[in-house]
């Protein structure tokens, strides 16, 4: 595990480090069925991925199904195998998917989408360890494996009887469940880094960064399509934005979610990864002006002069926009000069364009 992630698995809030922790126990028991459940574009496949190759089959085949990709009818085929003359045009034999992650693991992409008769031949390869290629006779012992993955709700699915439930107890013997992006937004400044680094590599203008506002937004927005939704946004910059920094109103409209929230510094310099995690545990000290609760201190301490240079800002935004951009009222609300006010405002550089709009008195 390193700091920011395991086996290419970014993240570094308190569920994702669960997560990589239960990672490294499947290793110990490397035969027993795991099911992951999470909602699409949640990393299903990188976790699958880091478990097999944490895992003393890391040297054998990791061997990706997609059963919701393969039409039922090939399925079969594809998993299985076949004997020569299985069925018309079946020349030769082919191994299947199962028999080619031998000693490895296969992983079972929405598993929720196999049919009940696939169902029931998994469930043997399962409980019996061997199974018989289409046409075939012959059981041939396999050692594999299986990693299920699912977006649906499988218990739900044998309520309703659109899933075995024996089969649904032999997968999930070891259950791991993804968090949405939404319920881990500290990890969103460093996916955010991760992927500009990425996708900027072989770019002649990659991209600078997002600055605070922009990342304050981002952190409300619901992810609906998760890491995968952020990755793609970070292409969509880049093509649009490299070579300088994504502000709050270069964001597509989908991300400009409420009104501008109030920028945290009015600083310049791009957003370093580690300012960053300190920022939002900042911003979470910021919301609370009376007390702080001990949990939210940061192990490193404060940025004393930052957090109240905030504090500043948000107050002078908070009387400006309440008066309209009438400064001459909003010092009055903060029991400023006026030109004290206008100092500051400059100072801070905060004539943003939803400032500059305003009247002028
Ligand atoms: N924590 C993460 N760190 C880095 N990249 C991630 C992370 N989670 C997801 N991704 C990236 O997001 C994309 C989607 O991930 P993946 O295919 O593993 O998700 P999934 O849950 O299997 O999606 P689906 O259910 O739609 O198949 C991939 O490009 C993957 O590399």
């Amino acid at each position: 595990m390193t700091a920011d992630g395991f086996y290419g698995i970014i993240g570094r809030s308190e569920s994702m480090r669960r997560l990589f922790r239960l990672i490294g126990k499947l290793a110990e028991d490397d035969l027993s069925t795991v099911l992951i459940q999470g909602e699409s574009g949640t990393g299903k496949e990188l976790v699958a991925k880091a478990i097999h190759a944490h895992s003393p089959r890391a040297s054998h085949h990791f061997v990706p199904v997609n059963c919701a990709a393969i039409p039922d009818d090939l399925l079969e085929s594809e998993l299985f195998g076949y004997t020569k003359g299985a069925f018309t045009g079946a020349a030769g034999p082919k191994i299947g998917r199962i028999e080619y992650a031998n000693n490895g693991s296969l992983f079972l992409d929405e598993i929720g989408d196999m049919k009940p008769a696939l169902q029931a031949k998994l469930l043997r390869v399962l409980q019996e360890r061997e199974f018989e290629p289409v046409g075939g006779l012959k059981p041939i012992p396999v050692d594999v494996r299986i990693i299920a993955a699912t977006h649906c709700n499988l218990e739900q699915m044998v309520t309703e009887g659109r899933f075995r439930e024996d089969l649904f107890y032999r997968l999930s013997v070891i259950p791991v469940s993804i968090p949405p992006l939404r319920e881990r937004t500290d990890d969103i400044p460093l996916l955010i880094e991760h992927f500009i680094n990425s996708i900027g590599k072989n770019k002649k203008k990659p991209l600078l960064g997002f600055d605070s506002v922009a990342m304050q937004a981002l952190s409300q927005v619901p992810w609906r399509g998760n890491v995968r939704e952020l990755e793609n946004l970070v292409q969509h910059m880049t093509i649009l934005h490299g070579g300088s920094r994504v502000g709050y109103h270069d964001l597509p409209e989908k991300y400009r979610v409420g009104p501008p929230p109030i920028p945290l510094s009015p600083e310049k310099e791009p957003l370093r990864e580690a300012d960053t995690v300190s920022r939002s545990e900042q911003a979470l000290l910021c919301s609370s002006t009376t007390s702080i609760p001990r949990e939210s201190w940061p192990e490193k301490g404060v940025d004393f002069n930052a957090l109240v240079n905030d504090f500043e800002t948000q107050l002078i935004v908070q009387a400006l926009k309440l008066t309209q951009g009438n400064k001459k009222e909003a010092a009055r609300l903060l029991n400023l000069k006026r030109t004290t006010l206008l100092e500051k405002i400059k100072k801070k550089e905060l004539a943003g364009t939803w400032l500059e709009e305003e009247e002028d008195e």
